[in-house]
Formats: structure tokens, C-alpha cells, sequence
């Protein structure tokens, strides 16, 4: 296979423009295999779009695309075999039970019914919600789906992995066991792309911290690096600093100031 000398991911100058908006000015980056990237970002900074471009799904870039060394504009999309994607939010099919849903995605994949049943059934019970693999989603909560999206997207043990706000819903409880999962998933050489808000998780799980701001990587490097560099203390901080903002106070006070006006 090709990604032991290639990094897993590679993309070269890749730009993006909605209509006359650019969103992507020109996004160069590599990853390689045990890497969990923590993409952040202010609102509307790229994140989303710049992973939707890797995921094939979305055309109209300029640049270069590389995942597992090949180039995804070539057509061929056997490449997304090998990725798992959580996104931010996901329709999923309600009226299935998790048993049906989860084997439906793994047979997609290619998986035999009974051995994606098995494995689907055991991941559900290590979430602790195996008593529901056979009801309607409808019926769960927030938290219960999100495991069940997390499990589909692990279920053929692919390579790369993108996470777009994993731990939405999840408890505390849970939040643990996902962050140790990621942690594993890396050490056995998967490459994790690890998008979210909540800085505290980001600052934790990633060995390295690409901040994305109007379309432009503002800063890459290990959260050591970029605390030195910034001269501080946490990656909230680091945030608020590298993308200029520091009026919240203001803000939050004018914010109560109208809402008290009434
Ligand atoms: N399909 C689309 N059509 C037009 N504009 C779009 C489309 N998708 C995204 N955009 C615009 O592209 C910019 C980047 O959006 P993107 O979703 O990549 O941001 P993000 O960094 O993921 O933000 P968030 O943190 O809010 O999820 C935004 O200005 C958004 O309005």
C-alpha cells in the first residue's frame, strides 16, 4: 500500500469560493498516520467545507486533494472506503431500529450481515446501550444517537477518521470513554480530524492544532507549541488571541443591557 511513504492526507493550496465568496484561500497541509489534528475555528472559517472537499462532497475546488496519496479528482472513490466520518448533524433514518441502521451502513461497506450485527451489537453494549439495539430511534435521546453515528462511522475500521463535534450530547461518562477511543484509534495509526468548539477537549485529545481563520491556517503545531508562541495558558486563550478577539465582557454586558431594557 501506498500510505506508508505517503501521508495519509495531503492537500496543496486548496481553494474554494462560494458564488463571489472564497472561503478556502489556499489550504496546504499534511497528515500523517497517528496524527489527531484538532481543526478549529471561528463560525464559518472553513472547517466544514474544507472536510466535505476530502469527503467528495463537495466539487468546484482549485488545488490538489491527496488522500492515501491519491489524487480524489481522478474519479476514483474507493478511497472512502477507508474513511469514517461523524458530521455535525446527521438525518438519521429514525424509523430504524440501531440493529437495522448500523447493519445497513456496514453491509454498504461491504461487511457480512452477521459479523456487522455481532460487532455492532458489542460496541452499542460497550455505550451501554445495547438494551435498545433492536427499538425505533425515535425513541432516543440525543446522546443515544450520537453513539449510534459514532459506531457507523467505525464499524469497517477504517483509516481516517473525520469528527465533526463527536461528543455533541454525550455525558461525562461517556465523553471519557470516546476520548480514551480516540486515543487508541490513534495509537493503532488511524488519522483522526478532529473539528469542535470545545476548546478544553481539542487542547486534550490532539497532538496537533491547526486554527483555521477566514479561510487561512492561522497557526500548526502541538499545543505546547502554540502556548509558547502565544505566551498563553489555555487553548481558549490561544483562540481568542489568534483570531483577534477580545470584547466578550462588552458584548455579554450590552447583551444583558437589552435583554434587561424590556
Ligand atoms: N453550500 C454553500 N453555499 C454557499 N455558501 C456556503 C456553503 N457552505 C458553506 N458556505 C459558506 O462558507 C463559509 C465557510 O463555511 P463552513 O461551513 O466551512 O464553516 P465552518 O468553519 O465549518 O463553520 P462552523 O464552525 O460554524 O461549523 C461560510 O461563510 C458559509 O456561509
Amino acid at each position: 500500500m501506498k500510505f506508508n511513504k505517503e501521508p495519509m492526507i495531503k492537500l496543496k493550496d486548496l481553494k474554494m469560493s462560494y458564488g463571489d465568496k472564497q472561503v478556502l484561500k489556499g489550504i496546504n497541509l499534511e497528515v500523517a498516520k497517528g496524527e489527531v489534528i484538532g481543526y478549529i475555528g471561528p463560525n464559518g472559517a472553513g472547517k466544514s467545507t474544507t472536510v466535505k472537499i476530502m469527503l467528495g462532497l463537495v466539487a468546484g475546488y482549485t488545488g490538489e486533494v491527496k488522500i492515501f496519496g491519491q489524487d480524489i479528482s481522478n474519479g476514483d472513490v474507493e478511497y472512502k472506503r477507508k474513511i469514517g466520518y461523524v458530521p455535525e448533524t446527521a438525518e438519521l433514518y429514525d424509523s430504524l431500529t440501531a440493529a437495522e441502521y448500523l447493519t445497513f451502513i456496514g453491509e454498504l461497506y461491504g461487511l457480512e450481515y452477521n459479523i456487522v450485527d455481532k460487532k455492532a451489537r458489542k460496541l452499542m453494549s460497550m455505550f451501554g446501550i445495547e438494551d435498545v439495539y433492536n427499538s425505533r430511534m425515535t425513541s432516543y435521546s440525543k446522546g443515544m444517537r450520537q453513539k449510534v453515528l459514532l459506531i457507523s462511522s467505525l464499524l469497517h475500521n477504517p483509516d481516517i477518521l473525520f469528527f465533526d463535534e463527536p461528543l455533541s450530547g454525550l455525558d461525562a461518562n461517556s465523553v471519557m470513554i470516546v476520548k480514551e477511543i480516540l486515543k487508541e484509534l490513534a495509537i493503532q495509526g488511524k488519522a483522526i480530524f478532529y473539528s469542535s468548539h470545545i476548546m478544553e477537549v481539542v487542547e486534550k485529545i490532539s497532538n496537533r492544532i491547526i486554527l483555521i481563520k477566514e479561510g487561512q491556517i492561522v497557526a500548526d503545531g502541538s499545543f505546547e507549541e502554540l502556548k509558547h508562541k502565544c505566551r498563553e495558558g489555555s487553548l481558549e486563550e490561544i483562540f481568542n488571541q489568534l483570531t483577534g478577539f477580545n470584547e466578550y465582557k462588552e458584548i455579554a454586558e450590552n447583551f444583558v443591557s437589552v435583554v434587561e431594557g424590556v
